[in-house]
């Protein structure tokens, strides 16, 4: 089943930084968010996981279909990285540790909290909660950052592993990850506010 996005403007701080967004993710299809800092892929990427609300518009295909990465993992420290992995595989009804453990290169620190690892490490260990949550569509929001060249090839073939199986991903990224890949450059739907003032009424004068 694809991810329909129609029309859709997504605000933050109730004003709206991306207006008009239309595409389709297809299964088996990658797509990559490109756009300067600060022009809203985060806002779209939170709006499409569920975590705000639209501004307005339609999403089509995502409710319970997600699994959304970003900067915090939720990750919880004070469980080991196999019970971190446990833990959401239970939370999302799934399986997978053991593949997921060993597509990042975790066996070694599996029995390591989860708070003591690295910021890589830590990385790693969020990419693979992915593969743990039998999700179809992972939005992900600049996930090799952080990463050891390695890691990035790691996660470079989990994409790849995922989309053979019919998964689909959209991830914003500002480098290579040498996928096949549409790219989607947002700049072009820049919500453009009124400048403070338009609404001046000069007959006030
Ligand atoms: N809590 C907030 N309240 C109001 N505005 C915010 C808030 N957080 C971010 N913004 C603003 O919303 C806009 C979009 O931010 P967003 O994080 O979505 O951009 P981005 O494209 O992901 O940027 P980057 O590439 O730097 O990660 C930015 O102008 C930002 O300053």
């Amino acid at each position: 089943m694809e991810m329909r996005v129609t029309d859709l403007t997504v605000a933050r701080g109730g004003l709206p930084v991306l207006c008009g967004l239309s595409f389709v993710l297809e299964p088996g299809q990658a797509l990559i968010l490109r756009g300067p800092n600060g022009i809203g892929k985060t806002t779209l990427l939170r709006t499409l996981a569920g975590l705000q609300s639209p501004h307005s518009g339609r999403i089509e295909g995502a409710e319970d279909r997600i699994a959304y990465a970003a900067h915090a993992d939720g990750i919880k420290p004070t469980l080991s990285v196999r019970e971190n992995l446990t833990f959401w595989a239970r939370v999302f009804g799934a399986s997978g540790i053991v593949e997921a453990i060993e597509a990042f290169d975790l066996a070694t620190l599996a029995e390591r909290p989860a708070g003591s690892l690295s910021a890589g490490q830590k990385r790693r260990l969020g990419l693979a909660r992915l593969l743990v949550t039998g999700r179809p569509v992972w939005v992900l929001d600049e996930p090799t950052v952080s990463l050891d060249t390695r890691a990035v090839e790691m996660f470079a073939a989990a994409v790849r592993a995922h989309l053979a199986w019919g998964g689909s991903a959209l991830i914003a990224t500002h480098i290579d990850l040498g996928l096949e890949a549409q790219v989607l450059d947002v700049t072009r739907f820049r919500a453009v506010l009124p400048a403070a003032g338009d609404d001046f009424d000069e007959a006030f004068l």
